[in-house]
């Protein structure tokens, strides 16, 4: 199941330009660009209350937030595949930065004016 994200993303453009009534993904792009940011933002919101609900350490609330970080995966997925930005950018962009100290990356940045 390693390639799933592909698998996903293979879907995803799929539907990128379907009809709307074939299916969820391509009714989120017939909404547009705004529909589909809010249901990110709603994600991430969603995500943080069951991550705040799981520090009490509950093994359902732990499920939960597996669930809330798959929603808000799959949505980001959708962003992207609605910006024509394909997901394999995203995953170079963290391979580049593998192995690189966030501290260090952060000194290292030139200061703002
Ligand atoms: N991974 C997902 C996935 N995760 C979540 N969702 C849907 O995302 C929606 C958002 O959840 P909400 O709780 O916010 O639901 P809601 O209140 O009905 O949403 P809105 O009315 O606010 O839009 C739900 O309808 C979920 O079913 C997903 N829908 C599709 N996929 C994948 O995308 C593929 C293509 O899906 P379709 O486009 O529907 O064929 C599927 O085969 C799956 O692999």
């Amino acid at each position: 199941m390693s390639d799933i994200l592909e698998r996903l993303a293979d879907v995803l453009a799929e539907r990128r330009y379907a009809a709307a009534d074939s299916s969820y993904v391509a009714a989120l792009h017939h909404k547009g660009l705004n529909k589909i940011l809010e249901k990110v933002g709603e994600e991430a919101t969603e995500t943080i209350l069951a991550a705040k609900d799981a520090a009490s350490g509950v093994d359902s609330d732990r499920q939960a937030v597996v669930a809330e970080t798959a929603d808000l995966w799959f949505h980001s997925l959708v962003m992207l595949s609605h910006l024509d930005i394909e997901h394999q950018a995203v995953l170079d962009e963290l391979a580049r930065r593998f192995g690189t100290s966030g501290l260090d990356e952060k000194a290292a940045r030139t200061p703002s004016p």
